[in-house]
C-alpha cells in the first residue's frame, strides 16, 4: 500500500497545535541559566538611577570652559558612592569620578588627562561639548519600564539585568520531563564489550539527552530495550507515566523487527503523523496519549538530530513558553553547486558554513557525505540548508535558507 506522505509545513502546524503548556515555579537567580521567564520583568528604579560621570575627570559647568585654558575653583571631591551637597557655581569644579553622581549646577564633566590640578585648582586644557562624559538618569531604562518580557530565555546576559532590578528570584517555566527510549537489538551502551561486528554503540541515546537540555527539558534516560514487543511497551508506558514527552530512537521503519508504529496504538497512542515529505528523517512518528506525547524518530543518528532540531526543539520550547523557538535561520550563499538526483522530499543538506565578516554574508558549502548514518561529518560548524521539493540543482552563487542548528 502507498504511504500518503505529509510536507514539513503541514507536519510543523501539527506540532505547534498540539503543545500543552507546562506549570511555573519560583527559583533563584543563580539556578535561572537557560530557563524560560514565566513573568514580565519591570524595572524596580531609573537606570542610572540618577547622572552620572562616566569618567574620572572634573565635573565643570559648560559655560565656563567655552575658552580654554580655564582656571577653575575646586570646591569638592565626590567619590562614587557619595553625594555632593554643594551646587557648583560660575567658576567652579568639583573633582569627580566614574559612576559618581553629577552635582547640581554641573553639566559637562571633562576627564583626567585633559586637565592640569594645583592646589585647590584645576585648568581645563580643551573644551567639550555639553553634556560630555554624563550617563543621562534612566538612559538604559526607565523605572516601570519593561525590562524583560516574558518568555525570554535566560542567558548570562539576562542574569546580569535580572539582578540590577533586584530580582533574586523569579518565575520560570517548570522544566518538561523528556523521556528517551532507545531501541535495537544491535544496540549497545559505550563501556560494554563489542562481541559483534554486527553490533553499534548508541549515540542516538546521548545526542538526544544532549539536544533536550539545550532544549530547555529535564532529560530521563530509559535505557535500550531490544526489539521486544512486551518489553517495549512496558518501558514506554512506565515512561509515559514519569515524563510530559517521550522521544523514541529507532524501529519506526519498514523492517520486520521495526514494530515501535505498531505497538504505539496498542498502549493508547493515537497518530498525530506518520513519515513526512523529508530527508533524512523520513519515518517519523508524531502522537498523543492523554495529555502527552511522543516522538518516534529514526535511528541513524542524523535523522534523530535533524528531526530533533526541526520538531522536537519547537515542542519544546513552545511548551516552556519561550518567545523563540526554532534554531537560527540565515540566509548564505551557496559556494558550491549542489545536485541531488530525486526532489520529492525537502531536504535538510548538512553544509559548513563560514561567516565573511567583510561581506556580512554566509559561505555555504554542502558536505560530500549526506548520509543518514553519517553523524561525525556534522561536528563543527555546521548548518541545514533547506532545499526545497522539487529542487534537484542549485548553481554556485545562489541564496540559500541555512539553519544553524549549532551556536558556536
Ligand atoms: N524498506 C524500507 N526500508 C527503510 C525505509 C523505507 O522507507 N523502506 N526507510 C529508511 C529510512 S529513510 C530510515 S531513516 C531508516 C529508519 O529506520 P528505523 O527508524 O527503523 O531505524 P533502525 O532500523 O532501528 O536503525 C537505523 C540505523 O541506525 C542505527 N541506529 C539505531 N539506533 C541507534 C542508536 N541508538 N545509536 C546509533 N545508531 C543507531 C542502526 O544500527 C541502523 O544502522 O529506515 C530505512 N529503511
Ligand atoms: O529518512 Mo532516512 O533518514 O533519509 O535515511
Amino acid at each position: 500500500m502507498e504511504n500518503i506522505y505529509i510536507e514539513f509545513e503541514k507536519a510543523l502546524e501539527v506540532v505547534l497545535s498540539n503543545v500543552p503548556s507546562l506549570p511555573t515555579e519560583k527559583i533563584s537567580l543563580f539556578d535561572s541559566l537557560h530557563r524560560v521567564l514565566a513573568e514580565e520583568i519591570l524595572a524596580d528604579r531609573d537606570n542610572p538611577p540618577a547622572s552620572v560621570s562616566a569618567m574620572d575627570g572634573y565635573g565643570v559647568r559648560f559655560e565656563d570652559i567655552k575658552a580654554v585654558p580655564a582656571r577653575l575653583k575646586i570646591v569638592d571631591d565626590i567619590p562614587a558612592g557619595k553625594l555632593s551637597k554643594r551646587k557648583i557655581e560660575k567658576g567652579e569644579a568639583v573633582k569627580i569620578f566614574t559612576g559618581s553622581i553629577i552635582p547640581e549646577g554641573c553639566d559637562t564633566v571633562v576627564p583626567v588627562e585633559y586637565t592640569k590640578e594645583e592646589n585647590d585648582f584645576v585648568t581645563i586644557e580643551k573644551n567639550f561639548p555639553k553634556g560630555s562624559n554624563i550617563r543621562k538618569q534612566g538612559e538604559d531604562y526607565k523605572k516601570d519600564s519593561t525590562v524583560l518580557e516574558k518568555g525570554t530565555f535566560i542567558t548570562p546576559i539576562e542574569m546580569g539585568v535580572l539582578a540590577s532590578v533586584n530580582k533574586t528570584h523569579i518565575k520560570v517555566s517548570v522544566k518538561p520531563r523528556v523521556g528517551i527510549v532507545v531501541t535495537g537489538n544491535e544496540i549497545i551502551e559505550p563501556g560494554e564489550e563489542i562481541k559483534e561486528v554486527s553490533m553499534i554503540r548508541n549515540s542516538n541515546a546521548y545526542t538526544l539527552y544532549g539536544l533536550v537540555k539545550e532544549a530547555g527539558g529535564e532529560p530521563v534516560y530509559f535505557g535500550i530495550v531490544d526489539d521486544d514487543k512486551e518489553k517495549t511497551k512496558k518501558t514506554l508506558i512506565e515512561a509515559f507515566e514519569i515524563c510530559d514527552l517521550v522521544v523514541t530512537s529507532g524501529g519506526i521503519s519498514m523492517g520486520d523487527y521495526d514494530f515501535i508504529k505498531a505497538i504505539l496504538p496498542e498502549i493508547g497512542v493515537e497518530t498525530l503523523f506518520y513519515k513526512l515529505k523529508i530527508k533524512p528523517g523520513k519515518p517519523v512518528f508524531f502522537g498523543k496519549r492523554g495529555k502527552k506525547f511522543i516522538f518516534s524518530l529514526p535511528g541513524f543518528p542524523v535523522s534523530t538530530v535533524i528531526n530533533f532540531y526541526n520538531f522536537v526543539f519547537p515542542f519544546i520550547r513552545r511548551m516552556l513558553g519561550a518567545q523563540s523557538i526554532f534554531r537560527k535561520k540565515v540566509k548564505g550563499v551557496l559556494a558550491e553547486e549542489f545536485k541531488r538526483k530525486k526532489s520529492n522530499r525537502m531536504e535538510f543538506a548538512r553544509c559548513k558554513y563560514v561567516y565573511d565578516v567583510e561581506s556580512g554574508e554566509y559561505k555555504v558549502f554542502p558536505l560530500r557525505k549526506q548520509g543518514s548514518g553519517i553523524l561525525s561529518a556534522m561536528t563543527g560548524n555546521v548548518g541545514l540548508m533547506v532545499v526545497p521539493i522539487g529542487t534537484d540543482y542549485i548553481p554556485t552563487g545562489e541564496l540559500v535558507d541555512l539553519i544553524l542548528i549549532k551556536e558556536l
